[in-house]
């Protein structure tokens, strides 16, 4: 396992307590009651399985997105998430139309390796990655290389900026662990194209 700074042509910032822990709560709690949480299904191995998490995309009315073989149409968005979509715009000097909440309600809950790579996302997408609630690992490693593999423990409160190229050459995963912890939800904040109507006739 090597420090993030080894890893060849990744641009990572983790910022630990990036909110303050009462904001952190506040938003933990907001977004557990109001959030109209789903579970997608996702394609594994040709097949259409439950993702292990509960989710839900928000967004820009023209945001659309396809995510591991699905269709998501974004839900509004919630005014509790409008001043932080500022505030990560500001902080990141990138702009954002969507965010997708994965709810992991313990540690059976995970997310499998994969990059953000979708052809919706720009090229060198910036994608800020906010946590809260029990910390996690975080694991990203090269496409190409999975000896280059590297370790993030994402607590409460923190923020974690995934930009240039890293989307192309690493890909990212959030392990199930057999470690009795509560629950996590994590904000994945993107700008997403909305080329997708016209690429993807309906009907289709
Ligand atoms: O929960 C996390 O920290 C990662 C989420 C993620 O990779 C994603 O939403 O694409
Ligand atoms: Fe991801």
């Amino acid at each position: 396992m090597l420090f993030p700074r080894e890893l060849p042509d990744a641009d990572i910032r983790h910022l630990p307590g990036w909110l303050q822990p009462a904001e952190a709560d506040a938003l933990l709690h907001t977004l557990g009651e109001t959030v109209p949480w789903d579970v997608h299904r996702i394609r594994m191995f040709g097949r259409w399985v439950d993702s292990p998490r509960l989710s839900c995309w928000i967004g820009d009315p023209q945001a659309h997105y396809r995510y591991s073989g699905a269709d998501f149409v974004p839900q509004p968005w919630p005014p509790s998430l409008l001043p932080l979509r500022e505030r990560l715009q500001q902080a990141c000097a990138a702009r954002f139309n969507s965010v997708l909440i994965n709810r992991y309600r313990d540690g059976r809950d995970g997310m499998g390796w994969h990059s953000d790579d979708e052809p919706e996302l720009a090229e060198r997408p910036v994608i800020a990655s906010l946590s809260l609630g029990a910390a996690r690992r975080f694991l990203l490693r090269r496409r190409d290389d999975h000896a280059l593999t590297a370790e993030f423990l994402l607590a409460h409160g923190d923020l974690l900026v995934m930009a240039g190229d890293t989307q192309r050459f690493y890909q990212h995963a959030l392990p199930k662990t057999a470690r009795p912890l509560g629950e996590r939800i994590n904000l994945t904040f993107r700008w997403v194209s909305g080329r997708w109507p016209e690429r993807h006739p309906a009907g289709r």
